[in-house]
């Protein structure tokens, strides 16, 4: 995987993926989670207020590393680089997605659930990869067996991970951080309650990686 990617996903075994409804709550979100020691943060393009989100935390919050989540097309990449995200992230990647998102210039993490989607978007020079949904599609016991014939990928589980379940794929060998939104709880954010959201992060960024 690119150098800066292996670099980027070294910084916290957790990256907290968040459905952001007003973009206001952006910066002090962000805040929190970098204080917590969560810096890479999934913003999920799946609100209207996610592009205005992602440009908010670019441009106040230090030491945060702005992701755009559920990219699904290749206007969504320009969107996502032009309001100053530094990653990408996709649920799943089709094939012109995938030749859009090689040359995007950012660090990308494609999304896969099958070992033919993982090999072709190997073959494209993708070799970390987000794994989703990983509870679903068979959670450790999936990446378990494809760390066989492809041992050279690592991937970042995400759908249905938790606090709980969190250590069985972070005890892998080819897991290099997991996913969720269990550290944003809605409720939390519209309450605006950054302490409690500050304790979870807390919690996960304490999580042992490999
Ligand atoms: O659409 C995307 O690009 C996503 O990022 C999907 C999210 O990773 C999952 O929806 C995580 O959801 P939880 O299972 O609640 O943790």
């Amino acid at each position: 995987m690119p150098h800066d990617l292996a670099a980027l996903l070294a910084r916290a075994p957790v990256i907290p993926v968040i459905a952001i409804e007003d973009a206001g709550l952006a910066e002090p979100l962000a805040a929190a989670l970098v204080e917590a020691g969560l810096p890479l943060i999934e913003i999920t393009l799946r609100t209207p207020a996610a592009l205005d989100a992602i440009r908010a935390v670019a441009r106040a919050v230090p030491g945060a590393v702005p992701i755009a989540g559920t990219v699904l097309d290749e206007r969504q990449i320009a969107a996502s680089l032009d309001a100053g995200a530094q990653m990408i992230v996709t649920p799943g990647t089709p094939l012109a997605l995938a030749e859009a998102l090689a040359g995007c210039g950012v660090p990308v993490m494609p999304g896969c659930a099958s070992p033919g989607e993982a090999m072709a978007l190997s073959r494209l020079g993708f070799n970390a990869l987000k794994f989703f949904p990983a509870e679903a599609s068979g959670g450790p016991r999936w990446l378990s067996a494809i760390a066989g014939p492809l041992p050279h990928l690592v991937f970042c589980p995400t759908g249905g991970v938790t606090l709980a379940n969190a250590p069985d794929y972070l005890a892998l060998p080819n897991v290099a951080c997991v996913g969720g939104t269990w550290i944003t709880p809605k409720a939390a954010l519209q309450a605006r309650d950054f302490a409690a959201i500050g304790r979870l992060a807390r919690e996960a960024a304490g999580l042992k990686g490999r």
